[in-house]
């Protein structure tokens, strides 16, 4: 790796109005405009790393905010050093002693932080020349146990366990790799069944998936259960019994509620309900993952889980059956690896968030490397896939036959395409101009 120095961040505000078409909403989101801050760092000798945050819209000017205050800890610093020392530095964005009172390590200075490092560990992949799960996969453990950040998990997980569970999954990873190659990491889909589609879109997304090859399907669910349990029987008489059916409601319940209202909904057969109640709720979780194991329902969150902390907790108190960890909600990949290694410790299957926005571009990665050097297995085990907006990306994922591809190319899949930054940069972009415009203002309380 050559000696560069980092010299110049940039972000962007980039949106795109999903909401118009209802794409990506759920009970609680009902008007999601898929959005990134765009994070673009550059040596001095011209190597540039790509990160992103996911947000929803409105807000993703904040994130930007955040993410122009942490810019300091990374300009002027050398590529080299960072990596050397990824754990300090990691510690440097975090815990701050000043800037760690807006955290720590939560809400927007968490995506802030995941948004910056993304770009790093974007910039260190491609310097190796190397797509970033083949970095991974590659590195030694004792290196990689140097990226992560153990205060406060070492009650769940020591330095010494997570080491053995690395070199433990050395046996046998270059078969798995060769797998992963030849066949991909299976995954399910969200695309068919957001909220806010009617039933006759259902029915034809869930057809034209059936026909390209899927066999696993999330329902959105928690609005309204008559229309709830229309949904799900439609899903399920076209999946047929042997098809994978999971429910998400996005936060939308009380814990009491939860196991009613998912109780009426288990002759669907669903595998998992994805967050039931508040993501902060470990307790509630732990209640609702109790109550629903005699219908053989487990509980899925993640996706708005802060943190390594929180993680731990949810497995210490087994309130959890499916880890859905987030690229863009922890920080990086230094938070997602110590989650990685708790869930194998726990024997809780890893099944990625995904979707949004760059989302599938970038967990890709970290669940192939879970598979080849963690937890070697398959069992219970997918990747979420969403089928929005990877023509904005530079190196889009590649799904076969339902599973993701191992990307090829250098780097993190974190690279847009300048033309699509451009349009969509809030509010200047071509996109949202003509948005404005009186004419085409089709949702003004969206977008305005
Ligand atoms: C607002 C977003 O589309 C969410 O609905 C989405 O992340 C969802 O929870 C999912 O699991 O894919
Ligand atoms: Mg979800």
């Amino acid at each position: 790796m050559s000696k560069t120095e980092i010299v110049r961040l940039s972000v962007s505000d980039v949106r795109f109005p999903t909401s118009l078409e209802q794409h990506g909403s759920d009970a609680m989101h009902t008007d999601p405009d898929y959005s990134v801050a765009y994070v673009v760092i550059e040596t001095d000798d011209g190597l540039k790393g790509y990160g992103l945050t996911f947000t929803l819209g409105k807000g993703t000017e904040i994130v930007l905010c955040a993410v122009e205050a942490l810019s300091g800890f990374v300009i002027g610093k050398h590529l080299d050093e960072i990596v050397n020392d990824f754990r300090g530095f990691y510690r440097q964005l975090t815990s701050d002693g000043q800037m760690r009172w807006i955290g720590p390590e939560k809400g927007v200075i968490q995506l802030a932080t995941a948004a910056v490092l993304n770009a790093v560990w974007d910039l260190w992949a491609r310097s190796e020349g190397k797509p970033l799960w083949k970095l991974l996969v590659d590195m030694d453990p004792k290196k990689l146990i140097s990226c992560i950040d153990f205060r406060y998990i070492t009650d769940a997980l020591t330095e010494q366990e997570a080491l053995d569970i690395l070199l433990k999954g050395q046996e046998g990873k270059r078969q798995r790799e060769e797998q992963m190659l030849e066949k991909g990491y299976p995954a399910y889909t969200t695309s068919c069944a957001w909220l806010g589609y009617p039933d006759q879109q259902l029915k034809q997304l869930c057809t034209e998936a059936l026909s390209t090859g899927w066999t696993r399907f999330k329902v959105k669910v928690g609005a309204d259960l008559q229309d709830d349990i229309r949904r799900c029987r439609l899903i399920r008489q076209m999946i047929g019994p042997s098809g994978t059916l999971m429910i998400d409601a996005n936060q939308r319940w009380d814990v009491g509620e939860a196991v009613t209202w998912v109780t009426r909904l288990a002759e669907f057969r669903p595998l998992w309900i994805e967050e039931p109640t508040s993501p902060d709720d470990i307790l509630g979780h732990a209640a609702i993952s109790k109550a629903l194991a005699p219908l053989g329902i487990g509980v899925a969150t993640g996706e708005q889980c802060h943190n390594r902390v929180m993680f731990k907790q949810l497995l210490q108190a087994s309130a959890l059956q499916f880890v859905q960890i987030d690229s863009c909600r922890l920080g990086s990949v230094n938070e997602n690896l110590a989650v990685l290694l708790m869930a194998c410790k726990f024997q809780v299957p890893v099944c990625p968030h995904a979707g949004g926005v760059g989302l599938c571009e970038l967990v890709q990665h970290l669940i192939l490397f879970d598979y080849i050097c963690v937890s070697a297995s398959l069992d219970n085990r997918m990747c979420e896939y969403v089928d929005h907006l990877h023509e904005h990306f530079k190196s889009p994922v590649i799904i076969r036959d339902a599973h993701y591809m191992p990307p090829k190319d250098p780097g993190y899949s974190t690279e847009m395409l300048e033309e699509s930054v451009r349009r969509h940069q809030y509010p200047q972009g071509e996109v949202w101009q003509e948005l404005q415009s009186p004419a085409k203002r089709a949702r003004p309380s969206a977008h305005s």
